[in-house]
């Protein structure tokens, strides 16, 4: 059994960047290496868990809110030390931040934490190539976490032309001064990159000084999702294709995220959709219900400015009134627009 602390890697990245898509590609191709998770939601409902494949008792929910914010660093410790128990073996662990976490506020929770098993092993930091510019504008907080990255993905590189993505990753690598650049699609990046990114202390005493990582700078403590707010849909009764879709189609600009799964009843009872939306972007996954499962909807919706209980109102407007209401199979047209064709990955 190693004695070696295990790295703790810091997965960050703006709401949509494709976070849990490269969590999950690591998964995929871990082979022999044991990477715990820990997944932190933004949301009462565990969407973020749920899309974390195939991880059993390696795997801590952080729950509702933002792990920056909910969490301080004993807290934080406590969750440490159920992932490095040594009968876990594992041997990297990776937190999935909220895609509204301040990633400088995790790392610094991580160097104060007295787990001796644990090491912080780096920041990874995830840049949706496609949204890059908006979000660039719309949060210039962005510009300080690429600054503090040790790893920049620069991912969906196939939603970009070759001339843009060249001129993308210019800037990206300009204001990510000391990381590398990764370009991929789908988070698809060799997982060596992260895994033997153990940081020796003397490069994190230039990463981060020991005023920042007590004292910090105010300035950087501004969370960008102090204005965001969160509406999330839960329930057994089917929704109905065509108004959902209605309420998709006219969703407002502010409301920049929409994730979880769909049950559309009677109108395809064979499969359930996973729904991802980013900015404009809008995607639904077919897949067959797992046998057993629940039939259940489980929606989060993040947006900015956006009338939370009116989307309320409206999402639950979307559910079908019984017999008279049930759909049929044309009103799935609607729905079908948005599922990608083969050539596009699905989500796993
Ligand atoms: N075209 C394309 N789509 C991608 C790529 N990577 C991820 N996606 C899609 O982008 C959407 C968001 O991906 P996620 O991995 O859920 O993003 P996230 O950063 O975990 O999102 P939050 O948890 O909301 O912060 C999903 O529909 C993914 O399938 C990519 O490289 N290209």
């Amino acid at each position: 059994m190693t004695t070696q602390p295990i790295p703790v890697v810091v997965l960050a990245g703006f709401l949509g960047a494709g976070k849990t898509t490269l969590l999950n590609h690591l998964l995929r191709g871990a082979r022999g290496t044991r990477i715990g998770v820990m997944v932190n939601d933004f949301g009462d409902i565990g969407i973020d868990a749920m899309t974390v494949a195939g991880q059993v008792g390696s795997t801590v929910s952080l729950g509702n809110g933002c792990l920056c914010c909910a969490v301080d660093a004993s807290e934080l410790d406590t969750y440490l030390e159920v992932l490095t128990r040594p009968e876990l073996r594992l041997d990297v662990i990776v937190i999935e931040a909220s895609g509204l976490a301040e990633p400088q506020e995790l790392v610094r929770m991580l160097l104060a934490s007295d787990n001796p098993r644990a090491v912080y092993g780096g920041l990874v930091e995830v840049v949706d190539a496609a949204e890059f510019t908006t979000t660039r504008t719309r949060h210039p907080e962005t510009d300080r976490h690429l600054a503090v990255a040790d790893l920049v993905v620069l991912n969906k590189a196939d939603r970009v032309a070759p001339a843009e993505l060249a001129g993308i990753r210019e800037t990206v690598a300009g204001l990510a001064t000391r990381a590398a650049v990764v370009e991929t699609a789908h988070g698809r990046i060799d997982p060596e990159l992260l895994f033997d990114r153990v940081v020796p202390d003397d490069e994190i005493a230039g990463q981060m000084s020991i005023e920042d990582i007590l004292y910090g700078d105010e300035d950087t403590h501004a969370h960008p999702h102090a204005a965001y707010d969160t509406v999330s849909l839960g329930t057994a009764v089917p929704l109905h294709p065509r108004r959902l879709m209605a309420f998709l189609d006219t969703r407002p600009e502010g409301l920049y995220r929409v994730k979880g799964f769909v049950d559309f009843g009677a109108a395809d009872p064979e499969h359930r959709y996973t729904v991802h939306a980013v900015g404009r972007f809008l995607r639904f996954f077919p897949e067959p219900w797992p046998a057993g499962e629940e039939r259940l909807t489980r929606l989060v919706l993040i947006g900015r400015g956006v009338d939370a209980g009116a989307l309320r109102g409206e999402l639950a407007g979307c559910e079908q009134n019984g017999a008279e209401d049930e759909p049929d199979e044309q009103s799935m047209w609607g729905v079908l627009r948005y599922v990608p064709q083969p050539d596009e990955a699905p989500v796993p």
